[in-house]
């Protein structure tokens, strides 16, 4: 394994659910590879396993059959802090807690770099207000999260996915909430970001037309097939995003 090229990586990785002796697997045989300082867009119809697939990388989930690394090392082996340190998160499951303010909620990415006590260095908080202002949500840093919009929830979420910085970014959806200008805008500081600090960022999303632009790499999840990894070129030339998308020739993208 090519360890300095790749920041994760999966072997014969097979991903779904087990209830009792019923088992439903969604994608099996995946050998995946997320190099750094790229940008990977998951493309697939609901229900395919985008989501399962992320929970299962993000160690959320137990994989059926098969292995993930992180940096080489299994992410079975991981401590969970060790682990949140490397791997920023961003799923769609809405915000346990209750009473916070945008700025708490955005600080809680800085937790696994924290001591015992819990408290934030001015390092940490360079980087909370730098992830408030390259989010652009400053002007509801002091609001409480239970009274902004869903939009408003998930640039916040980014935020403190950005405030953890970890090498390895890895989002659910998380344009699902945002109006087409911000759709476009949070890929633009996704896109930017891994220009500027070569992390590496996955990210699964249903805006097929903006993934192709944005990102290095597509992953395309197609059911009852392996993912179909390539760049955008790559896989618009083969045929294989018309044969996912046909809207898009009907719309002439
Ligand atoms: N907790 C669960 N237990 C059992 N099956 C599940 C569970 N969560 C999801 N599934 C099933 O796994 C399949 C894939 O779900 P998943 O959420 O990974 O799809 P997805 O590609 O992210 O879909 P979408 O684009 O709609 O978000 C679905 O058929 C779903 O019913």
């Amino acid at each position: 394994m090519d360890n300095l090229a790749h920041i994760m990586t999966t072997s014969d990785l097979s991903i779904g659910y087990k209830n009792g002796k019923s088992l439903n697997t969604l994608m099996e045989g995946l050998n995946l590879k997320i190099q750094k300082g790229k940008l990977i867009a998951l493309l697939g119809a609901n229900g395919v396993g985008k989501s399962t697939l992320i929970r299962t990388l993000a160690n959320l989930q137990k994989a059926l059959n098969g292995k993930v690394f992180l940096k080489g090392k299994e992410i079975k082996e991981y401590e969970a802090k060790e682990f949140a340190r490397q791997v920023s998160l961003v799923l769609t499951d809405p915000v346990q807690s209750g009473n916070l303010n945008v700025t708490k909620l955005v600080e809680m990415g800085r937790f696994p770099f924290t001591n015992w006590t819990g408290r934030l260095m001015p390092n940490d908080h360079e980087k909370v207000e730098k992830a408030i202002q390259l989010c652009a949500i400053a002007y509801i840093k002091d609001a409480n999260i239970t009274e902004i919009s869903d939009g408003q929830l998930q640039k916040a979420m980014i935020a403190r996915a950005l405030a953890q910085d970890g090498d390895l970014m890895l989002l659910d959806e998380p344009t699902v909430h945002l109006d087409a200008n911000n759709r476009y805008t949070v890929l633009e500081l996704l896109r930017n970001l891994v220009n500027e600090t070569q992390k590496s960022i996955l990210i699964s999303t249903h805006q097929v037309e903006i993934a192709l632009k944005m990102a290095d790499e597509i992953w395309l999840a197609n059911c009852g097939e392996n993912i179909k990894c390539g760049t955008p070129n790559e896989l618009i030339q083969n045929g294989d995003i018309e044969r996912a998308f046909p809207y898009l020739k009907k719309l002439e993208l």
